[in-house]
Order: structure tokens, then C-alpha cells, then sequence
């Protein structure tokens, strides 16, 4: 059989996603924030551009560093729950699409996104944070019922972590920004629940 070329990265869903009324959180570390920064908005402006994602409807809070992200999706997942059921106490209007939560305001999340870029250091720190990190990811993305997209990177150099949000190169501009890829999957994940 003759070798398979093909070049890494992920095929675009074949469903038509809209992701117009839908709820995002994302949470973002701040270690490392030019990097930081590039993914945020690489998943915003996918999510809004391109899935008709109301700005309104995207939330962005931050931590300081990648191993507070599972703590503080908990935290907030739990919120919106919460609150998203005294909103919909109080409001009068119904809540827009099944399964969908109200636009704007409070409500709660369709998906999150988690977005952290952890470059090794010269000790054993980054394999604790990158390991526990993931797991509480995981953790508290099945104990909630809410998808939350692991946008971690977990880099070897600062080269590997610009290529990755697509600032790398002499002008910047270079790499692919796997920002616009946790955004696309947010809103593939939240269709899950309609
Ligand atoms: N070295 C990096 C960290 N370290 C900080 C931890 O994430 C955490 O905030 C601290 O241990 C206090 O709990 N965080 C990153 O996101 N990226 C790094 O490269
Ligand atoms: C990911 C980290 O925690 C790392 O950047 C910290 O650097 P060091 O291992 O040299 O303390």
C-alpha cells in the first residue's frame, strides 16, 4: 500500500453548527499572556465569525496559571447553573431554542473553554500542572454535564507555544492559532445538547 500523506490537524465538522444563542465561558490563565491573548482571540473571533456566536453570549474570566483553571470552571459552571435558574424564575421572556440558554445576562454555559499555555521550565513543575490540570479538566467537565474544551498548551519551548497560537515567525504571523480550533469545538460540543 503506498504511504498516506496528510497534514496533522482536525477536519471540520460536515454538520452545519450555529452556535446564535448559545452561552460560552471561557476561562484563561494569565502566565505567558502574549500567547494567551492570540488563543483567546483566535477562539472568539471563530466562534463569532464563523458560528454566529452573539459576543454577548461569551463570557471570559481569568486565573492566574493553568492550575487554577479546573477550580475556577467549577466554580463557575456552577454559578451559571444556579443562577441560570433564577433566571429563569424571573424572566419573562422564554429561553430562546431548546436546550439553549437565555442570550446575554446570566444563564448557563453551553460550553467552556479552558485556555492555558504551560512551557517547561527546569523542573518538575510543568508535568504536575500539565497532568493535574488535564485530569481536573476532564473531571469537571463530567461531574457538571458541560463540555469544556482543554485548550492547554503544553509546550517544550516558547517557539512551540507562538507557533501554536499563530504569532510565530519573524512578522508574527506564522503557525496555526489552535485558539480557532477550541472555538469551532465549543460549539460543536454545545450542539451535542440541544
Ligand atoms: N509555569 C506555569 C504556570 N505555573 C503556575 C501554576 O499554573 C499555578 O498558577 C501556581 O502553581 C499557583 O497555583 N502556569 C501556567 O499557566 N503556565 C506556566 O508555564
Ligand atoms: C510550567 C512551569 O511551571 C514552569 O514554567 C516553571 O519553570 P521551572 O520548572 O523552571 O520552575
Amino acid at each position: 500500500m503506498p504511504p498516506v500523506d496528510f497534514e496533522k490537524g482536525i477536519t471540520a465538522s460536515a454538520q452545519r453548527l450555529n452556535g446564535r444563542g448559545m452561552r460560552f465561558l471561557i476561562i484563561h490563565a494569565r502566565w505567558n499572556y502574549p500567547v494567551i491573548a492570540a488563543l483567546v482571540k483566535g477562539a472568539k473571533e471563530t466562534m463569532i465569525n464563523k458560528y454566529n456566536v452573539r459576543p454577548e453570549d461569551i463570557v471570559v474570566k481569568d486565573v492566574p496559571g493553568s492550575y487554577e483553571l479546573p477550580s475556577a470552571a467549577q466554580i463557575l459552571i456552577r454559578q451559571a447553573q444556579t443562577s441560570g435558574i433564577n433566571d429563569l424564575l424571573t424572566v419573562a421572556s422564554p429561553k430562546e431554542g431548546k436546550g439553549q440558554s437565555t442570550a446575554g445576562g446570566d444563564g448557563p454555559f453551553d460550553a467552556v473553554i479552558c485556555i492555558g499555555v504551560l512551557i517547561k521550565g527546569s523542573t518538575m513543575h510543568f508535568e504536575y500542572i500539565a497532568d493535574t490540570t488535564s485530569h481536573g479538566i476532564m473531571k469537571v467537565s463530567l461531574e457538571t454535564g458541560v463540555p469544556i474544551v482543554f485548550g492547554v498548551l503544553t509546550c517544550l519551548n516558547d517557539e512551540q507555544a507562538k507557533e501554536r497560537a499563530g504569532i510565530a515567525g519573524v512578522n508574527g504571523s506564522e503557525g496555526h492559532n489552535h485558539g480557532e480550533d477550541w472555538g469551532a469545538a465549543a460549539v460543536e460540543m454545545a450542539s451535542l445538547r440541544l
